[in-house]
């Protein structure tokens, strides 16, 4: 297995610049395929997230051209994917799977949808639950509730409600509401008990709308979808620099120095830009602008308490920065954790041990307390999950040298991650 030793450093001072959102490109792309006409869309995000949505869309037949770097030309399908037979190998892209699966149920074909062993452990059950009150056809290939997905034509009626639960994510609302103008009927969804991760439906609606689609709303418990809508281009579209990837730079700015992170400012549309306010409570001082966020080191940094239900992927930054603040520092309201690249409140009390921090896990919930001295040389497991590398990379502010294991997982959202982090630290 590779290893990645990251040297002890003390200050962390620049700029850098964040690659485009995984959250927006992946939105975007599939927009783009299913809309009318052609859309340029730059700053897209490369990594393999974004190439495996790149690589479905392909399959299904839509005209994509790499016209610049992070530039695509796509020549929209009108709401009708050319094959009506793939086979749709998708990685562990959440944004990927949830979505495809949503709007290939509506695509009257037959498509096969899989993806790492681990994309096979990520639940589904509740958006196929839904496509199903639709009248879609949607098999399950090896476990109930699991992908992977036999996806086949159907006779579709959307005349009754559709009734979806978001309490495990919120991608199974994000899917349905793409999806379901593609029907070109009047809908309605109602959202049943709890929706987690609220911020990333309101990154759908914008999108949707900026595509031509506006969807009324009561709240975060109906969604309704006009009759005769479809998908336009709008023609240009710039991503935005990931908020999500912006959490670890604003983290090491207030950890050890000095750090303006461009591409996400004051107007950002991602949720994970609130990752910022959440830092602050801890210390340091935030500046804003249109297009960037500065972090600043002020002095010791104090433990919060945070229900951090609204920023699940940033969250995973505060557990990191926790063991550089005075107290036990607790971050509620995470139970999705459990089911994305990992098992991230496990890995994360895991590995925060090797440093020396004190953690108790609860089901959706974490405590963490640091220890008096961080331990040197702690070699950290990342389980292929992005995150756990770039958020442990942070310890190494600390002064004491960390290893990080298979360091190339990062490739998820961030390939470049290692190289921009060594341009910032000394
Ligand atoms: O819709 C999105 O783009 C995302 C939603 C969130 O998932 P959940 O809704 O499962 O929390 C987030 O963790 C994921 O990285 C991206
Ligand atoms: C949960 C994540 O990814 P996905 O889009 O696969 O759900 C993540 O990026 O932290």
């Amino acid at each position: 297995m590779e290893q990645l030793p990251l040297p002890a450093a003390t200050q962390a001072t620049g700029t850098i610049t964040l690659p485009g959102s995984k959250s927006i490109s992946n939105r975007t792309l599939l927009l783009a395929a299913l809309s009318e006409g052609v859309t340029v869309i730059r700053d897209l995000l490369d990594s393999d997230d974004t190439a495996r949505m790149l690589e479905a869309l392909q399959s299904l037949g839509v005209k994509l051209e790499n016209i610049a770097d992070n530039a695509w030309r796509v020549t929209g399908c009108a709401g009708n994917f050319p094959n009506k037979q793939a086979d749709l190998f998708l990685g562990n892209a959440g944004t990927a799977f949830r979505p495809l699966t949503a709007a290939l149920a509506f695509s009257d074909g037959n498509y096969h949808l899989h993806g790492v062993p681990r994309m096979h452990e990520r639940p589904i059950a509740d958006l196929v639950t839904a496509l199903k009150q639709a009248g879609a056809k949607v098999d399950y290939l090896a476990n109930e509730g699991y992908p992977p997905l036999q996806i086949s034509p159907a006779t579709l009626d959307v005349s009754m409600p559709i009734q979806i639960r978001g309490d495990v994510s919120s991608q199974f609302l994000t899917a349905l509401l793409m999806a379901l103008p593609l029907t070109g009927k009047a809908a309605t969804i109602e959202v049943v008990g709890e929706l987690i991760s609220k911020p990333y439906i309101e990154i759908t609606l914008n999108l949707m709308q900026r595509f031509g689609v506006n969807v009324a709303r009561d709240g975060w418990q109906s969604f309704h979808i006009p009759a005769a809508t479809s998908y336009q281009s709008p023609g240009e579209i710039y991503v935005e620099g990931d908020a999500s990837s912006a959490s670890y730079f604003i983290a090491a700015g207030i950890l050890a120095g000095d750090v303006t992170v461009q591409g996400v400012g004051q107007k950002s549309i991602q949720g994970d830009i609130l990752f910022a306010e959440a830092a602050k409570l801890m210390g340091g001082r935030i500046s804003y602008g249109d297009n960037h966020v500065r972090a600043e080191k002020t002095g010791a940094l104090q433990a919060i308490d945070l229900d951090c239900n609204h920023i699940p992927d940033a969250a995973m930054t505060l557990a990191v920065m926790a063991v550089f603040a005075q107290g036990t520092t607790t971050l509620r309201n995470i139970a999705s954790w459990r089911v994305k690249e990992t098992d991230r409140i496990a890995a994360m009390a895991t590995e925060l041990r090797k440093v020396g921090a004190t953690v108790i896990e609860e089901a959706d919930a974490i405590h963490i307390t640091p220890p008096l001295r961080l331990v040197e040389n702690a070699v950290i497991d990342t389980y292929d999950d992005h995150r756990m590398a770039m958020c442990f990379s942070l310890i190494s502010l600390a002064g004491v040298p960390v290893t990080i294991n298979d360091p190339k997982c990062v490739a998820k959202t961030f390939p470049e991650y290692f190289k921009v982090f060594a341009t910032i630290t000394r």
